[in-house]
């Protein structure tokens, strides 16, 4: 493979092109808390067998809830900032399906440096099943997805998923810590090649890689 493109050392501002930016410490604790709540909430209800009665209660109050936020809305688009320990700054959506902090639909994945690469643990849950007791395939290439442009991003790229592939090599259980890596294995013009896994107990249970192509910012 030509390598005639070395990622950038420093991922752009996304203020320089219009883009909201939150520094991740600025989201409230209450915030994050009301996260988890409700992620619980999904969870319960994805799986209730109460009656009627308990459930209208929980309707009522889940509408109390929502009033509760008045509907004071974050912009589409806003993106959260992640200051390494070494100064250097990461980005992504805050609201981002796979990995959003304020997003309660996503699971609590953190993807931290480990290396050349990217490493994270999450637990899915019920909610995320496919085949009975198994994460579902499509859930699985989103956490592989999400890795692998996360890669990208941290390597200082800008870039949006061109191709993705995955070998799905082993089911992949529900309710059990799944540990995932990500690293960027080569570059050339304007692609860059990642690569991610996902194990459970050592084991590898799904793989994907991806062309990333870097998006063209003015300027
Ligand atoms: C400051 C900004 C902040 C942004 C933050 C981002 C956060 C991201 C968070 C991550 C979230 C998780 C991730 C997500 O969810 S990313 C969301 C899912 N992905 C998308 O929505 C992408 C949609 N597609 C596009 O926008 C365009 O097609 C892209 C940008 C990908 C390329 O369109 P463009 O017209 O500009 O490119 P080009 O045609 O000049 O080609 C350029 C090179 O690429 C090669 N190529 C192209 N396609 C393919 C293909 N399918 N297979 C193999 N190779 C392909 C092509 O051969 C050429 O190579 P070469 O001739 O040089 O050898």
């Amino acid at each position: 493979m030509t390598v005639d493109t070395q990622p950038a050392p420093r991922f752009p501002d996304p203020r320089d092109f219009g883009f909201t930016v939150l520094d991740e410490a600025e989201i409230p604790a209450e915030l994050t808390a009301l996260v988890g709540q409700v992620r619980s909430l999904v969870d319960a209800v994805a799986h209730t067998e109460a009656g009627p009665e308990a459930l209208e209660r929980a309707r009522a109050a889940a509408a109390e809830a929502t009033a509760a936020l008045g509907g004071e809305r974050r912009a589409i688009g806003a993106m959260v900032r992640h200051t390494r320990p070494d100064g250097g700054a990461e980005y992504g959506t805050v609201t981002n399906i796979v990995a959003g902090p304020t997003n309660p639909a996503a699971p609590p994945l953190r993807l931290e440096r480990d290396g050349d690469g990217l490493r994270g643990e999450v637990v899915l849950g019920g909610v995320y099943q496919g085949p009975p007791g198994l994460v579902h395939g499509g859930w699985i290439a989103a956490l592989l997805d999400q890795a692998l442009g996360s890669a990208a991003n941290a390597a200082g790229v800008p870039c949006l998923t061109a191709k993705l592939d995955v070998d799905y090599r082993d089911p992949t259980p529900l309710n059990v810590p799944l540990h995932i890596t990500a690293r960027v294995t080569g570059a050339e013009r304007r692609k860059v090649f990642v690569s991610a896994e996902i194990r459970h107990n050592g084991e590898v249970t799904a793989e994907g890689t991806a062309i990333m192509v870097r998006i063209p910012l003015p300027g």
